[in-house]
């Protein structure tokens, strides 16, 4: 009896040894990636303001930038990983939405199609990307040290209110832009007959793309309000699963 009491006992310590050094892993990993995150969006506003600075115009800006900006947010489908193992408390789905979207306005929609990259709506989503990210991801980083500054965190959750919005018109506006170049060239586009028998159109599946936008832009918008009163207001809210 004893003996099986003092195995039991063994057994949690070492249990509790292994979450710890899993948590302290994964705190570190988390810290050395929100800090590496915060950094890139720093180089990619600098870079912004440099270009706007030294040409005094928006064209040519995405090209100067295209680079930083397509591994930062590639990268970011670390997070959807993240979620899946568990090492942060955030919905695989919401991640995977946001993240998912990013990546296709960067590698499909801007980076595939030369004609809209000076756009305005461009510029939109970038800026407001930019600014978002570096209050994100710097408010994950100073929350991890436990050394939080108010400001920070008050900007984490009242700037999306106007920033998403923002940043959701500029994606629309550049998806609609891109329309023409996409009809006229027929991009990403497979018609028949071909030797596979499958048939898509790139030109409606943007349009698919830019409609599911009003499904899913207010969940995740709804899911930051919510977060917002959790971590402002202290408000103890009870999540579905999602
Ligand atoms: C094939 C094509 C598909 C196309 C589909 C098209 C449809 C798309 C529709 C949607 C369109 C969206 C377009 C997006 C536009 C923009 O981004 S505009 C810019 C403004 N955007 C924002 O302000 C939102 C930014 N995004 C986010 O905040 C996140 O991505 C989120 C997933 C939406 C919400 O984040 P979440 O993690 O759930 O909330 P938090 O409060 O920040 O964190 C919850 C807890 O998790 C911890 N945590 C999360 N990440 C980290 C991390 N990296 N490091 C450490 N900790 C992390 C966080 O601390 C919280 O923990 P607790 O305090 O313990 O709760």
């Amino acid at each position: 009896m004893a003996s099986t009491e003092e195995d039991g006992s063994v057994e949690e310590k070492e249990n509790n040894n292994k979450k710890r050094t899993k948590s302290a892993i994964a705190l570190a990993w988390l810290t050395f990636y929100n800090i590496a995150m915060t950094a890139g969006w720093l180089v990619l506003a600098i870079a912004m303001i440099r270009f706007y600075i030294q040409r005094g115009t928006h064209k040519g800006l995405y090209k100067s930038i295209a680079r930083t900006l397509k591994f930062f947010q590639t990268v970011a489908l670390v997070e959807v990983v993240h979620c899946a193992i568990g090492i942060v408390r955030t919905s695989v789905i919401v991640t995977s939405v946001q993240v998912c979207s990013r990546i296709f306005m960067v590698w499909f929609i801007t980076n595939s199609i030369k004609q809209i990259q000076n756009e305005e709506s461009v510029i939109l989503f970038l800026v407001v990307w930019t600014v978002t990210e570096i209050a994100r991801y710097s408010f994950y980083t100073f929350n991890l040290l436990n050394h939080l500054p108010y400001f920070i965190k008050w900007a984490r959750y009242n700037m999306f209110i106007i920033m998403y919005p923002l940043g959701v018109v500029g994606e629309l506006m550049t998806i609609y832009a891109a329309l023409p170049y996409v009809r006229k060239t027929g991009m990403l586009s497979m018609r028949l007959p071909n030797k596979y028998n499958v048939s898509f159109d790139y030109y409606y599946f943007l349009i698919i793309v830019m409609l599911s936008y009003i499904p899913l832009f207010p969940q995740l918008y709804f899911h930051m309000l919510r977060q917002r009163r959790k971590v402002l207001l202290g408000e103890i809210i009870v999540e579905k699963d999602e």
